[in-house]
């Protein structure tokens, strides 16, 4: 070891020879003084160009919810005006989740390989391609070829975006800087359902604009991406000390970068030796801080799509209908309201993060959601209990091979998706309710009989689809309220931004790609498999399931999130030195890792760590 050690300069052993909590009484330090961060600020001279480029990265951000956004208003028009099954249905919406998934875990080595800048212009630049692709397509094969396109966009964007604002953002200003990518996700995501709203009204093509509208943000990111720098943290460690320097001290605004750059430079020349050989992903494996934040970051990412964020969002609508809205032209309307409240909430989450900090954040966001899916499942169990009988049986010989018609009430008829509730009313009493065949090219009316024109309030008639009617939709509404102000702060964005901060520069690309490749392939299973899981185990059985989940999530984060509050990058890596779910407790490790200039020497007690 002592050869190790060598000739190397001492200086740089000062400052990096430090223990975990050695850097979490620092972070605690940096909570309590804010004089310190307004010193650091003044430091850094105006952050106005740093807020530039979060903008113009975020933009990818925006891309990601607009084109998952947008899909579920333009299916409406789509499968009347090309005659869709639902098996193509159900390809043009996953196939952009699956191309993300896949194009995240390449837009690792792609990262690594070219730098962020280049990776952010590619992804604008396939964000472009599939909006024009989607625009003028001819037939669904086209369409469904736009669509795998724009994914891939998303996938190189969602990990490269917040990986390239954390690596320019000075440290006071990081968490809230990465959570802006975050705000412009459930941005794009409310501004879509705008965008399906205005477009729904028009009788031909509308879904042409819906989704050939997102090539404006892209060719605007694509354009400003032409003349911003790439990171400085990049350059380093490509070996263009030059311009590395001239970007970084650019970004501060033109204060003295000394210490920033000999801090950045002297970490990177530490990690030559931690990196070791081979593959990124099997020196991440194989060497335990960065191995711990890998379990970490995709640990998160799982739990926040476990929670069922977007099973939630998509039922949203229905939720509403519950409520006692029945106008079928509003359903649109009210995706839109719960899509502005999830980015509404969100905007409170970047005011809190560089306040309370990552962890309590995620802690406290993380059992509301909990505690809000109980609602939500509370809710859905009682209208369960009070479910309708079916005392209508119509005589249409149509309906006689019907299995709608064989379901005793309107709880088992609503879970079948082939089925809705057809039913009058006596004041707030149910009467005459049938069980009828849903009409396959429009949810919002029966196939046949009294409710083919869907609900007609005049004549007393009522169509209920995928819900039943109930007097307790009241909690269930309260549940979707709750959910969204505790999800969106914490739950939504943490996951994001604490990967984008967590790994040593050498493992950055490679771990985001990972954990985001985990984000993308929870949120395919979550989605595909709601309404099985619905089916089997009914909606109430289904959100208590994410609540369990979300639990389960809770005592994660409890063990295994240290705070990166106020920390430099390169301050984070010792944080994950202790041996894994013992991260977030604070006092005296008991794995020490010695930095002393170049490794991370493991001292004897280490031997026992397995996790
Ligand atoms: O952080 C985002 C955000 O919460 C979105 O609303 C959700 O749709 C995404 O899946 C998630 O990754």
């Amino acid at each position: 070891m002592e050869e190790l050690i060598g000739d190397r300069r001492v200086e740089d052993e000062r400052s990096l020879i430090k223990t975990p909590s050695d850097v979490q009484a620092s972070a605690r330090e940096h909570d309590s003084s804010t004089s310190t961060r307004q010193t650091r600020s003044v430091q850094r001279g105006s952050p106005c160009f740093v807020y530039t480029l979060a903008f113009f990265s975020a933009l990818g951000g925006f891309l990601f919810g607009y084109d998952t956004g947008v899909v579920s208003g333009a299916m409406l028009l789509l499968k009347r005006e090309m005659n869709l099954s639902s098996l193509w249905q159900e390809l043009l919406v996953s196939i952009t989740v699956g191309a993300a998934a896949v194009s995240s875990l390449a837009g690792g080595y792609l990262n690594g390989l070219y730098g962020r800048r280049i990776c952010i212009l590619l992804a604008s630049f396939i964000f472009s391609a599939g909006g024009i692709i989607l625009s003028v397509a001819p037939n669904k094969e086209v369409l469904l070829c736009g669509r795998l396109t724009v994914g891939l966009g998303i996938g190189i964007a969602s990990m490269t975006v917040p990986v390239y604002i954390a690596e320019v953002s000075p440290s006071e200003l990081r968490g809230q800087l990465v959570t802006i990518n975050t705000l412009f996700i459930t941005g794009g995501q409310f501004i879509a359902s705008v965008v399906d709203g205005v477009f729904s009204y028009l009788p031909h093509d509308g879904w042409r604009y819906m989704l050939g509208l997102s090539v404006v943000p892209a060719a605007l990111q694509f354009l400003g991406f032409l003349f911003l720098p790439e990171s400085p943290r990049w350059l380093l460690q490509k070996g263009d000390t030059q311009n590395a320097r001239l970007v970084l001290s650019r970004i501060r605004g033109g204060v003295n970068v000394d210490e920033e750059y000999e801090s950045i430079r002297s970490s990177i020349e530490e990690e030559k030796i931690d990196a070791g050989e081979g593959p990124v992903l099997w020196r991440i494996l194989t060497f335990a801080p960065a191995r711990r934040a890998l379990i970490v970051g995709c640990g998160l990412q799982m739990f926040q799509q476990l929670s069922g964020i977007n099973t939630v969002m998509y039922y949203s609508a229905t939720i509403l209908q519950m409520s006692g809205v029945q106008d079928d032209q509003m359903a649109i309307w009210l995706a839109s309201a719960t899509a502005f409240t999830n980015f509404l909430f969100t905007l409170l989450g970047v005011w809190l993060v560089d306040r309370v900090g990552r962890r309590k954040l995620t802690l406290g966001s993380i059992l509301g959601t909990a505690a809000s899916l109980m609602v939500l499942a509370a809710g859905f169990l009682l209208t369960a209990q009070a479910s309708p009988p079916v005392t209508f049986h119509p005589n249409d010989p149509s309906l006689h091979n019907s299995t709608c018609i064989t379901y005793g009430f309107c709880e088992s008829c609503m879970l079948n998706p082939d089925c809705g509730f057809c039913y009058g009313k006596n004041g707030t009493v149910v009467i005459e309710s049938s069980c009828l065949p849903v009409d396959v090219a429009n949810t919002g009316a029966a196939a046949a009989g009294r409710c083919s024109n869907g609900t007609q309030e005049s004549l007393g008639v009522f169509w209920a689809y995928n819900y039943c009617p109930t007097s307790y939709s009241w909690i269930v509404l309260l549940g979707l309220i709750l959910y969204l102000a505790f999800f969106a702060p914490g739950m939504g964005p943490m996951p994001w931004t604490v990967n984008s901060e967590i790994y040593p520069l050498w493992a950055r690309s490679t771990g985001n790609a990972c954990s985001a490749g985990v984000n993308w392939i929870c949120n395919v299973l979550v989605s595909l498999t709601f309404l099985h899981v619905a089916q089997f185990l009914t909606y109430y059985g289904a959100f208590f399931l994410y609540s369990g989940l979300a639990l389960l999530g809770f005592v994660f984060v409890v063990g295994c999130l240290p705070e990166t509050k106020g920390l430099r990058l390169e301050e984070i890596e010792p944080l994950f030195g202790r041996q894994l779910c013992s991260c977030g407790a604070g006092g005296t490790p008991s794995v020490h890792y010695t930095r002393v200039n170049g490794g991370n020497y493991r001292s004897e007690e280490d031997l026992t760590d397995d996790e």
